[in-house]
């Protein structure tokens, strides 16, 4: 063992015996018991522990709040990725938690039918015996709810809903339209989360939120990051959530989270008072279906708990996508002309625009659209998988590494798109990667980006809802670059996580502000958004 290796582990023990000794010479009898155990239980997991020879930081080694800490400042994929290039492909983050940054171990991780969506995610829960899709453990109870979900949110769901999608996308389309008469900015963030919310809240219930239109509930977007960085916190650390300590901020953050759910269920009461049939939304798709297997259908509590779950996921990551398209619009010139020039000469009307083999047919925006994902996926945290029952007899191989029951496995999204082995330059968004004859790159590589790139997850977990990304994200796209020339606004405090890369913290999903962006109808378009 090198000494580099020692040094760690000597120090955590050099530390362990201070403490015990403070401890004993201020003769306090009955903390000695509490730190005799810390010092004990951070010996193990330095020396000890089946992970010790994994390389990591230090703290992580003892313990969660390592990661914790980094999700309460929301710079935990920062930190992920500074880890691995300092350590490598492999690293512990927490005592029990192993972190890869490979295809091989992407692909070994979330395409392993005998790994678990990790326990941690159970935090997310809203009442403890109800599961959603997205924190159900039990393998066969997923397989059912992903059944019914799925109706809501297929492509062919998406082909039903179009036309209510096509509205708000239209109301949307007029306040760029307003907006561009006076030369007033716009915060593409903000109107990107408005337009996001609306249309997630249609596809759930048949209702927006007025998002776009009212002021009465923009206090949503922020209840909604304020709760997923709460729950990225406890995905981290699981044992915090059971402790109580929030109590202590109970007055700041639990208003927003229990708003939120309140207008989640009185949504929900109202749209169950219509004809189910009356709207093209998800609780219309799955109120009819049971479950080929066992018959079941869901219960009003599950269906509440689903949308708690859904409408953010929903909303917020197909927002993040294209306030940060709009982020690359405005940095990268050549890419803005050449994706305007191939919308503006594919379509004749702003209403040829829709869903279909046309707009799919438009090869640069779906370039455009997937290096937009690989450089700031909407979800750029670490996927957590637990091991089965029978690990110990039936070992878990990850990348070659054998894995000791009880370890944690994740792989961060964030590392695996910024890896310079799989992107050659990663922090330059270059559309072109994506178009086989203008990526320069050998058929090995093409094949590797192409395994690197999981934005949406891989395996049985991934996203339900990459139909409603792609039905929404192209649309808006298209449109915007038919009606307006768009620019970003002067000084206006963003910041770049260096270079021309949109800046976007690390809470589930991700919270960004910008790009503030002007707007101008192009001549001879647009009279049926200003009239
Ligand atoms: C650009 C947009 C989106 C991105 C990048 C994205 C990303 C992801 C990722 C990475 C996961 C996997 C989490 C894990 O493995 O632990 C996931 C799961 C999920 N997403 Fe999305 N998502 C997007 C849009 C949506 C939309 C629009 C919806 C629904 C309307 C949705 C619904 C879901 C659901 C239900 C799951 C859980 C699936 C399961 O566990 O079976 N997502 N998403």
């Amino acid at each position: 063992m090198k000494f580099a290796e020692l040094a760690g582990p000597v120090f955590g023990i050099l530390l362990g015996l201070l403490v015990a000794r403070v401890s004993v010479s201020n003769a306090v009898q009955r903390f000695n018991p509490h730190v005799t155990q810390c010092v004990l239980v951070y010996s193990y997991r330095l020396l000890l522990h089946p992970l010790h020879r994994y390389p990591g930081p230090f703290l992580a080694k003892i313990t969660d709040w390592y990661s914790a800490y980094h999700a309460i400042r929301m710079n935990l994929h920062f930190t992920t990725y500074a880890d691995h290039a300092k350590y490598g492909p492999v690293i512990r983050q927490g005592p029990n938690k192993l972190v890869f940054s490979s295809v091989q171990a992407a692909h070994d991780v979330l395409q392993n039918e005998r790994l678990f969506k990790s326990r941690a995610y159970l935090v997310t829960q809203v009442n403890p015996t109800i599961f959603n899709l997205f924190n159900v453990i039990d393998t066969r109870l997923h397989r059912t709810k992903r059944r019914i979900i799925g109706q809501g949110i297929s492509e062919k769901a998406m082909r039903r809903f179009e036309p209510v999608m096509h509205e708000q996308v239209q109301v949307f389309l007029a306040q760029l339209a307003r907006a561009s008469k006076d030369s007033s900015p716009l915060d593409m963030s903000e109107k990107c989360s408005h337009l996001g919310l609306d249309i997630s809240g249609e596809i759930g219930f048949g209702h927006g939120f007025e998002l776009q239109t009212s002021e009465k509930n923009r206090w949503m977007p922020s209840g909604i990051s304020t709760s997923n960085r709460r729950l990225n916190v406890y995905v981290q650390f699981p044992a915090l959530r059971y402790i109580g300590w929030e109590k202590l901020l109970l007055p700041v953050i639990l208003p927003k989270v229990m708003r939120f759910h309140r207008m989640v269920r009185d949504k929900i009461r109202a749209r169950l008072k219509e004809d189910t049939h009356s709207r093209p939304d998800l609780l219309s798709s799955i109120h009819d279906y049971k479950d080929p297997d066992t018959g079941s259908s869901m219960s009003k509590r599950e269906l509440w708990s689903e949308a708690t779950f859904l409408i953010p996921a929903g909303g917020d990551t197909t927002a993040s996508l294209l306030a940060a398209s709009f982020f690359y619009l405005s940095h990268y010139p050549k890419t803005y002309q050449r994706l305007a020039t191939e919308i503006r000469e594919r379509f004749s009307s702003a209403e040829e625009i829709r869903g279909g083999v046309k707009l799919a047919g438009c090869a640069y925006l779906h370039a455009f659209i997937t290096e937009t994902l690989r450089i700031s996926p909407p979800s750029n945290t670490t996927l957590w998988r637990d091991l089965p029952a029978d690990a110990a007899t039936n070992p878990v191989i990850i990348d070659g590494h054998v894995i000791p029951p009880g370890t944690r496995i994740g792989v961060n999204l964030y590392c695996m798109h910024r890896n310079p082995t799989y992107f050659p330059d990663p922090r330059s968004h270059r559309p072109e990667r994506w178009i086989r004859e203008e990526s320069g790159v050998s058929d090995e590589q093409w094949k590797i980006m192409h395994d690197a790139f999981i934005p949406f997850s891989l395996g049985p977990r991934n996203c339900a809802g990459k139909a409603v990304a792609w039905a929404e994200v192209p649309l808006v796209l298209a449109k915007t670059l038919w009606y307006f020339d768009f620019w970003r606004a002067g000084e206006d405090g963003e910041r770049l996580d260096g270079g021309d890369v949109f800046y976007m913290l690390d809470q589930l999903g991700s919270r960004h502000t910008g790009p503030v962006m002007k707007f101008r109808l192009r001549d001879g378009v647009g009279e049926e958004l200003v009239g």
